[in-house]
């Protein structure tokens, strides 16, 4: 199916960085630089940590910004005796758009598996906010080249049980472990091998249309230097972006290189 046009996402995952005092600076110098118009083409989006969204949704609302915001995990359970944990109601309440789910840190540290990953796809979707899926292989796994088959099993693990409407409304993020904070990023070319391959299998698992319409980012030492090469690979929808979004100038800039 030749020439869908699925909208830019520029995603920034603060990670745990920006109190909530910076993360109102930080949102004000983006919404300062950016103009309606490029936020109309491509979607701009901050990931803070939970204690600053209250302050970012405060700011959003009351300047009537077009800048989204999100959360970088939700809780699998929808409410309940879970110290801790922060349920998609809670972040639905506070006017998130999107939640990072599976991320390679989560999974890494926090012992996330493929079950607990899809559980939040489904917390998320059931609180009608937009799941960032993270996909993506470590460097062990690239070296034995079963990179595509590692995170095309991590697709449809944290896809599984969804209806083909509710996989178009997830986003899928691949981030190759070895590439995170690292300063190595995939050439365009490995990053579109492998976000082929997820389109590639969306489109056998959950039919074209649906292929078609799902937005998939690519994630890791993404900067305004690299990001139009990566943008221009025909597969690739956006970014997921975690150090350099945490510079307004250095956002702003992949922001309008998004197109
Ligand atoms: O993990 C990432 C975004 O979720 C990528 O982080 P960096 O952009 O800092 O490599």
């Amino acid at each position: 199916m030749a020439d869908v046009k699925r909208r830019p996402l520029m995603a920034g995952n603060w990670k745990m960085n920006l109190n909530h005092l910076e993360a109102i600076a930080l949102v004000q110098k983006l919404a300062f630089s950016l103009t309606e118009k490029q936020l109309e083409e491509v979607e701009a989006a901050v990931l803070p940590p939970f204690t600053d969204i209250r302050s970012v949704q405060t700011l959003v609302d009351g300047d009537r910004l077009l800048i989204k915001y999100g959360a970088q995990d939700i809780s699998a359970h929808a409410s309940g005796a879970y110290t801790g944990e922060i349920s998609g109601a809670m972040l639905a309440k506070l006017g998130c758009s999107f939640v990072t789910v599976g991320h390679s840190e989560r999974r890494q540290y926090h012992a996330e598996s493929d079950a607990l990953v899809n559980a939040k796809v489904k917390a998320a979707l059931g609180s009608d906010i937009t799941p960032i899926l993270c996909v993506g292989e470590g460097l062990d796994i690239r070296e034995k080249g079963e990179h595509v088959e590692y995170t095309l099993a991590q697709l449809d693990g944290g896809l599984a049980g969804l209806t083909p409407a509710q996989v178009e409304k997830v986003v899928v993020a691949y981030e190759p472990v070895w590439a995170i904070g690292t300063g190595k990023t995939a050439t365009p070319e490995d990053a579109q091998e492998v976000i082929g391959a997820i389109r590639a299998q969306l489109a056998k698992t959950q039919g074209e249309s649906t292929a078609q319409a799902v937005r998939v980012l690519y994630g890791g030492s993404v900067k305004a230097g690299n990001v139009a090469a990566i943008m221009a690979q025909p597969d690739i929808d956006g970014a997921l972006v975690g150090g350099a979004s945490l510079d307004a100038d250095e956002f702003t800039r992949l922001v309008r290189l998004g197109l």
